[in-house]
């Protein structure tokens, strides 16, 4: 068995998790642009873009590795719901709010891989033409089984899920697809896009942001329990083991006594 994930708990979200997040993902990008150029990332939905922009906005404080270097991101969507770009609900509208509107004009841009309006109505037609993107992106070079995301971003939610994967939903079962589609969201909108499992786990890294007190119940449950370890969270937990690291505050781990470690440096 490999090693098991990280888990970093910080006492203040501002002044320690933020840096320390931002460290991990400049990490990442650093690597990915050395290995081919481009720094291929996709994030979620919930808290996470707001916290990410905390740690990705910050001043840089000048050294070489603290350098964001936005114009050879390329940022997919780990999960997406079916509706407007400009919907309340959408995903991409969170992140444009919190993190991409905020980056100066003057600097160059991300690209963005949104989801495509014309399929709103038919979950199904929306993730196979997502999935589409992904094989224009990824598997035109690579020629590849599953896309290898350089980072993937996640949240957990109060009953252990993560993207658009629910617990005990058949969807976890699925091994062929690398975008799915569901219907029977049981948070709220239903109609939604998600990565699978097998592609969450191939991706080179994988954070989770996890804050709150909110929190703390289902992580004592993924990280303590045989149930916890087979809801979406433990199975990415023990499917992608020391590739997976989460990032929470102390109210959220309150009670986890799993190791923990203070800091990414
Ligand atoms: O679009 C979504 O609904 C999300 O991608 C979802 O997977 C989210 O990350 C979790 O529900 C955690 O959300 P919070 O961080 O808001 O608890």
């Amino acid at each position: 068995m490999g090693r098991p994930p990280n888990l970093y708990s910080f006492t203040d979200v501002d002044k320690e998790l933020a840096p320390n997040l931002r460290k991990y993902v400049l990490e990442q990008q650093n690597e990915a642009l050395k290995r081919h150029g481009v720094f291929r990332v996709a994030i979620s939905g919930g808290s996470l873009p707001k916290t990410l922009a905390k740690a990705l906005l910050a001043l840089p404080s000048g050294s070489e590795e603290d350098k964001v270097e936005f114009d050879k991101w390329e940022i997919f969507y780990a999960d997406e719901r079916c509706v407007p770009l400009t919907h309340e609900d959408s995903n991409h509208k969170l992140v444009q709010e919190e993190l991409l509107n905020k980056i100066p004009k003057e600097m160059p841009q991300p690209k963005v891989f949104t989801v495509d309006e014309q399929y709103l109505d038919n979950a199904q037609e929306m993730a196979d033409d997502y999935e589409k993107k992904l094989v224009s992106v990824f598997a035109a070079r690579d020629s590849v089984k599953l896309p290898l995301f350089d980072l993937i971003l996640l949240g957990c939610g109060p009953d252990g899920h993560t993207c658009s994967l629910f617990p005990d939903h058949p969807l976890l079962r699925e091994t062929d697809a690398w975008v799915l589609s569901i219907s029977d969201s049981p948070k709220p909108p239903p109609k939604r896009i998600t990565l699978s499992l097998p592609v969450v786990l191939h991706g080179s890294k994988i954070g989770f942001v996890a804050t709150g007190g909110g929190k703390k119940d289902i992580l004592k449950k993924i990280f303590e329990t045989e149930e916890g370890s087979e809801l979406p969270c433990g199975l990415v937990n023990k499917g992608a083991g020391e590739k997976v690291s989460w990032f929470c505050d102390s109210a959220a781990t309150e009670g986890v006594s799993f190791p923990k470690r203070g800091s990414v440096m």
